[in-house]
C-alpha cells in the first residue's frame, strides 16, 4: 500500500510560517489583503472560495469577495478589476473560472495587473515562468504539485521522469515549466496522445489533471511511483454528492510509492500556494 501524501499537513506547516511572518510585520504595515470575483456559481469554485476565506482569517489577510449574478456583464466585471488594480491596499486579485459563456476569459485575465496576478494566469506571469524568470508569479495548484513531489522525494527532482496527464493552462503548462525548472525529464500526455498508459508507466511522478474522475488506475503507474491528483469531479451518488479525483485510489495505491488523496491533497495546497503568492505580493507593495 502506498503511502498517502498529506497535502493538508503540508498546507497546515506552510500556514503556520506564513502566520508568524505576517504578524511580525503587522506593527509597522497594513495586513496583506485578496480581493475574489466570482461570477455566477460553480461547484469548484465554491469549495475553493470557502476554504479561502477560512484561510485568511487564520492568516490575519483581508479578504474581499465580489460575487456577481450570472448575468454580470463584461463591461462591468471589468470595472471592477479596474478599481481593485488601482485599489492600494489590496494586494492579490483572484477572478474565479470558469467565467459565464457570454464574458471572454482572455479579455478578463489580460486586465489583471500582472503584479495582483495571484493565479499567475497573466500573459505576462505565464511569459515570465516560461522563460525561468525569479520573478514569475507562478499559477498555484502546480507549485503545490511540485512541493508534493518533493515532500516525498526530498529537494532534489533533477533527473526525475515526470508525466502530465492533461494540458490546460491552468495546471498542465505551468506544471510542467515547473518541473522542468527542476530538471526533470517532463511529458505532456492529452487525449491525443497515443498508448499514454504505457507512456505514464515509465514516469517517477504521475501529474494527472484530466478532469475525468477515475481515469488513472494501476495500468498507468510504475510500480514505486509518486501519483499526484489534481482532480476534483463532483459526482452524484445515492448518499449525495461526493469528490471523485481523476485517479483511482485504491487501485493506484497497490503499486505506486506514494499518492494524493481526494480531498486532503493538491486541494489545500492550492490554497496555501494562494496566500503564498498573494503575501509575494504583498512584499512587494509594501516594500
Ligand atoms: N481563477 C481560478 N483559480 C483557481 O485556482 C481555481 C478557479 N479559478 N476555479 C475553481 C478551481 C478549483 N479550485 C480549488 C482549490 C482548492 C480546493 C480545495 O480546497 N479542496 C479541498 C477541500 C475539499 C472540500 O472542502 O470538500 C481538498 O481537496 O481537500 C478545491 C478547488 C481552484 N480553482
Ligand atoms: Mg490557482
Amino acid at each position: 500500500m502506498a503511502k498517502v501524501i498529506d497535502g493538508k499537513a503540508i498546507a497546515d506547516a506552510m500556514m503556520n510560517e506564513l502566520a508568524v511572518r505576517i504578524e511580525s510585520l503587522k506593527s509597522d504595515h497594513r495586513a496583506p489583503a485578496l480581493a475574489v470575483v466570482l461570477v455566477g456559481s460553480d461547484a469548484a469554485s465554491e469549495i475553493y472560495v470557502r476554504n479561502k476565506i477560512r484561510r485568511c482569517e487564520q492568516l490575519g489577510v483581508r479578504s474581499i469577495e465580489h460575487r456577481l449574478p450570472e448575468t454580470t456583464q463584461q463591461s462591468d466585471l471589468l470595472g471592477i478589476i479596474t478599481s481593485l488594480n488601482n485599489d492600494e491596499q489590496i494586494d492579490g486579485i483572484l477572478v474565479q473560472m470558469p467565467l459565464p459563456t457570454h464574458i471572454d476569459e482572455k479579455r478578463v485575465l489580460n486586465a489583471i495587473r500582472p503584479d495582483k496576478d495571484v493565479d499567475g494566469f497573466h500573459p505576462v506571469n505565464v511569459g515570465r515562468l516560461s522563460l525561468g524568470e525569479a520573478d514569475a508569479i507562478a499559477p498555484c495548484t502546480p507549485q503545490g504539485c511540485v512541493t508534493l513531489a518533493k515532500s516525498v522525494l526530498g529537494p532534489d527532482l533533477s533527473g526525475k521522469r515526470v508525466a502530465i496527464v492533461g494540458r490546460s493552462n491552468i495546471v498542465g503548462k505551468p506544471a510542467a515549466a515547473l518541473f522542468l525548472a527542476e530538471n526533470c525529464t517532463v511529458q505532456m500526455l492529452h487525449s491525443k496522445t497515443e498508448s499514454p498508459q504505457q507512456l505514464a508507466a515509465q514516469a517517477d511522478i504521475l501529474v494527472v489533471a484530466a478532469g475525468r474522475a477515475h481515469l488513472v488506475d494501476e495500468s498507468w503507474v510504475k510500480p514505486g511511483a509518486v501519483v499526484i491528483d489534481v482532480g476534483i469531479n463532483r459526482v452524484q451518488q445515492p448518499t449525495g454528492s461526493k469528490l471523485l479525483g481523476d485517479v483511482d485510489f485504491d487501485s493506484v495505491t497497490q503499486v505506486a510509492a506514494a499518492v494524493t488523496p481526494v480531498p486532503g491533497g493538491v486541494g489545500p495546497m492550492t490554497i496555501a500556494y494562494l496566500l503564498h503568492n498573494t503575501f509575494q505580493c504583498y512584499l512587494k507593495s509594501v516594500g
